[in-house]
């Protein structure tokens, strides 16, 4: 019997759209943010995976989603756990920022450290590294019991809390992680054997 933990970033928010450097702060879906919410919840309807528990932050752009996928897929006996631990990394003073008007005050190179680097932190906010401090201990103690019992479970978070947890699954190193990046709204699907073993890390294209 396979286990499948699903990770999926949010659809596109406002600010996503506008390009500004979000962070905690709680911004709205766009309305392809809702279609690429439904999109998935499709998608998994089709693998009829049976979950136990799906974990959201507690920004609404996160909890929107998560919503209109538990719509799609209609199993109402989920159980819900909405944590501060798997909120977006702070972006600090850079939020609300123009992520292209910070690429030409402090060079292209400065904002993609900021954006994708392990140790470096924006101003005021927080590295990916301190981002991972907070979510794998919530992961160790709230995701991963779950995942041993071989239960299904669902987690909608964002782009830089979610890489911090791929880090951890897929054993993704320090410099290794510069490159990843996660599309808004895909569901990314772990399959796990009956020993925890992964034996898959795909996102579902259709
Ligand atoms: O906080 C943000 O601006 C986005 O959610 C993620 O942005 P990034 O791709 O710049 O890390």
């Amino acid at each position: 019997m396979l286990t499948y933990l699903v990770l999926i970033r949010h659809g596109q928010s406002v600010w996503n759209l506008e390009n500004r450097f979000t962070g905690d702060t709680d911004v709205d879906l766009t309305a392809q943010g809702r279609a690429e919410a439904q999109l998935t919840g499709k998608k998994l309807k089709k693998r009829e995976i049976p979950f136990v528990a799906a974990f959201t932050s507690m920004l609404r752009r996160a909890q929107e989603t998560l919503d209109i996928i538990l719509h799609e897929i209609n199993q109402p006996n989920i159980k819900i756990y909405k944590t501060a631990a798997l909120n977006e990394r702070s972006y600090g003073k850079l939020q609300g920022l123009n992520k292209a008007e910070m690429a030409e005050k402090y060079g292209a190179n400065q904002v993609q450290l900021w954006r994708r680097s392990f140790d470096e932190v924006p101003p005021g906010g927080e590295s990916l590294r301190q981002t991972q401090e907070r979510v794998l201990p919530y992961y160790y103690e709230h995701i991963e019991p779950l995942l041993r019992q071989q239960k299904n479970v669902l987690v909608v978070a964002h782009g830089n809390s979610l890489r911090a947890l791929m880090m951890h699954l897929e054993n993704i190193g320090e410099h290794a992680i510069t490159q990843v990046d996660i599309p808004t709204g895909v569901p990314r699907l772990y399959e796990f054997d009956d020993v925890f073993k992964m034996i898959g890390a795909n996102y579902i294209a259709d």
